[in-house]
């Protein structure tokens, strides 16, 4: 292969999508390529705009003074290469636009050439690659039948407000709520069916978990869990009574769209004081008053903060 000339290497520099920027030791711009000029046209520079000559640490400074911490980062980095402290930087970061959320990959790098340092500055976006990354992270925690909660994101999120609650000397309200026979619901009307229901059980939980300290979730197969931080008993009862009566009026059919009855549940309500240890402790004891509604004659809620005197509130 014979020299290649200046014309082929810019032509080849321009067509990488970075947007590339190279400074002589002062900081001064020296070369940018077709895709910096293009970025700095999307982001309201004139087209006739000339780069170089551009102090690229000044045209940085009034981000640097208002405290930007990225701007911060990368003016570090910089001084830090130029140094000998370190050949290169690299650092991801968020350039939303107003109609856009952006996300970047910043690059500096340098090199010598006839004895003077440069320094290659390089920004790729890599907003795809967030977006895949965000949604495959909501995607852990939601689960995908009901698109409420996952088990995880409850527990993650109980404790924090557990620790939240207890520094505001609150109680903590958790509601354990088992579908009454649902098997014989799928085992009659089919397992579509069954899905629908508990679709339509999600609904109805998110909607009495409005609030930031509040959450339902799908703790497992046709079982869900509520916490309403910084409740009370009462009103939490009152809730859980107010949810039973929405799930009976729930209807299930069969496949040829008779009805087959009404939608029950088995709520244990277990209201923690601020005094209990552990959170988990709570979700405990509101699981064993789940079972004892069971036990009791299902579609009802046990209640009882001591674990002592079972509160049975039949609710039809
Ligand atoms: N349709 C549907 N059914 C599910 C799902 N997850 C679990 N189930 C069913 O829920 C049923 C739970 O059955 P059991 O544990 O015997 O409880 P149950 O019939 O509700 O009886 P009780 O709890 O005593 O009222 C099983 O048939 C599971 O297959 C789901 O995602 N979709």
């Amino acid at each position: 292969m014979g020299t290649l000339s200046d014309g082929f290497l810019i032509r080849v520099i321009d067509s990488v999508s970075s947007n590339i920027a190279v400074l002589d030791e002062d900081f001064n711009i020296v070369f940018v390529n077709q895709s910096w000029i293009e970025f700095g046209i999307q982001n309201g520079q004139k087209r006739a705009f000339n780069w170089l000559g551009l102090n690229y640490k000044s045209s940085c400074l009034p981000s640097e003074n208002d405290g930007d911490e990225f701007v911060v980062l990368a003016m570090r980095g910089l001084a830090e290469i130029k140094a000998g402290q370190r050949h290169s930087f690299i650092m991801e970061y968020p350039c939303h636009s107003p109609d856009q959320d952006r996300w970047f990959i910043m690059r500096i790098d340098r090199f010598i050439s006839e004895g003077l340092m440069y320094f290659v500055i390089s920004h790729q976006d890599i907003s795809d690659r967030v977006r895949l990354e965000q949604e495959a992270r909501s995607l852990a925690r939601i689960d995908a039948l009901t698109n409420i909660a996952n088990r995880r994101t409850f527990d993650e999120f109980v404790q924090s407000e557990w620790g939240h609650c207890k520094r505001s000397n609150q109680t903590l309200s958790i509601a354990i709520l088992d579908l009454d026979d649902f098997k014989l619901i799928n085992d009659n009307c089919g397992h579509q069916h069954g899905d629908e229901c508990l679709k339509e059980v999600a609904k109805i939980l998110s909607m009495y978990t409005g609030r930031a300290s509040d959450i339902c979730a799908r703790y497992g197969g046709e079982e869900f869990v509520l916490a309403w931080g910084n409740m009370g008993h009462e009103k939490s009862l009152e809730l859980s009574k107010r949810i039973l009566k929405e799930i009976n009026n729930i209807k299930v059919r069969y496949n040829d769209g008779k009805l087959y009855g009404r939608l029950t549940a088995s709520i244990g309500l277990y209201t923690a004081s601020p005094c209990l240890e552990k959170v988990e402790q709570g979700v405990f004891n509101a699981d064993e008053l789940m079972y004892r509604a069971k036990r009791i004659g299902k579609n009802s809620i046990c209640d009882d903060q001591k674990l002592v005197n079972v509160a049975f509130c039949k609710t039809s």
